[in-house]
C-alpha cells in the first residue's frame, strides 16, 4: 500500500479506516490527521506515539480505560468492537474453562482497584495462559512502572492493527 494512499484520504475516511487503531480513542486518529502527510506507516506510528506521550498522567491512564476488559462480559457477549473481539478471540480467550474465567475475573478486578485501570494486553502476542501469567506478574508492579508497561502494550496493539489496514489497502480482496 502506499502511504499516499492515506495522505489523500478525507477526514471522514481517515477515521474510517484509521479512527480504531487505539481502541475506543478516535481522537487520537482525529488529532494526527490534521499531521499529514505520513513519510510513512512508521512515521504515522510515531504521531500517535508523541500524542500519548505528550498527555498528562491522566490522560495516558484515560486511554487506557478505553480498553474492554481482557475476557470480560463485552467480549462473552461480542459486543466488542470488530478489532478487540478478533484479537481476544485469536487468544484463545472464548475457550475459557470455568476456573480461568474465574481467575482471570478476579485478577482484573485487582488489578483494577490496584491500578485505576483495566489490565491490557496485546492479545494477538499472546495465548490465554501467557495473559493470566503477565496479568499476576504485573500485577506487583510500582503504579509508574505498570503506566508505562500497559501503554507499551497499546502500541502493539496500535501496530498490529495498522498492519492489517496496510494489508487490507493492499489487497483489498483479502
Ligand atoms: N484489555 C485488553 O488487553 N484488551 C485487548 N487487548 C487486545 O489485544 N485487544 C483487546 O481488546
Amino acid at each position: 500500500m502506499s502511504i499516499q494512499m492515506i495522505n489523500s484520504m478525507d477526514f471522514e475516511e481517515f477515521i474510517d479506516i484509521l479512527g480504531n487503531i487505539i481502541e475506543n480513542c478516535p481522537l487520537i486518529a482525529a488529532t494526527i490527521w490534521s499531521q499529514r502527510p505520513f513519510k510513512d506507516l512508521t512515521d504515522l506510528k510515531k504521531h500517535v506515539f508523541d500524542f500519548i506521550e505528550a498527555l498528562p498522567q491522566s490522560g495516558k491512564e484515560g486511554i487506557l480505560r478505553c480498553h474492554p476488559d481482557i475476557a470480560g462480559r463485552e467480549f462473552e457477549q461480542g459486543t466488542l468492537t470488530p478489532q478487540s473481539q478478533r484479537e481476544q478471540r485469536e487468544a484463545g480467550l472464548s475457550d475459557l474453562s470455568l476456573e480461568e474465567r474465574r481467575r482471570l475475573g478476579h485478577l482484573n478486578s485487582a488489578y483494577k482497584t490496584r491500578f485505576g485501570f483495566p489490565f491490557v494486553i496485546a492479545a494477538r502476542l499472546s495465548d490465554k495462559a501467557t495473559i493470566l501469567k503477565e496479568l499476576e506478574r504485573r500485577l506487583k508492579n510500582q503504579p509508574a512502572q505498570e503506566l508505562s508497561t500497559a501503554l507499551e502494550e497499546v502500541l502493539k496493539i496500535c501496530h498490529l492493527r495498522l498492519e492489517d489496514i496496510r494489508q487490507s489497502l493492499e489487497d483489498p480482496a483479502k
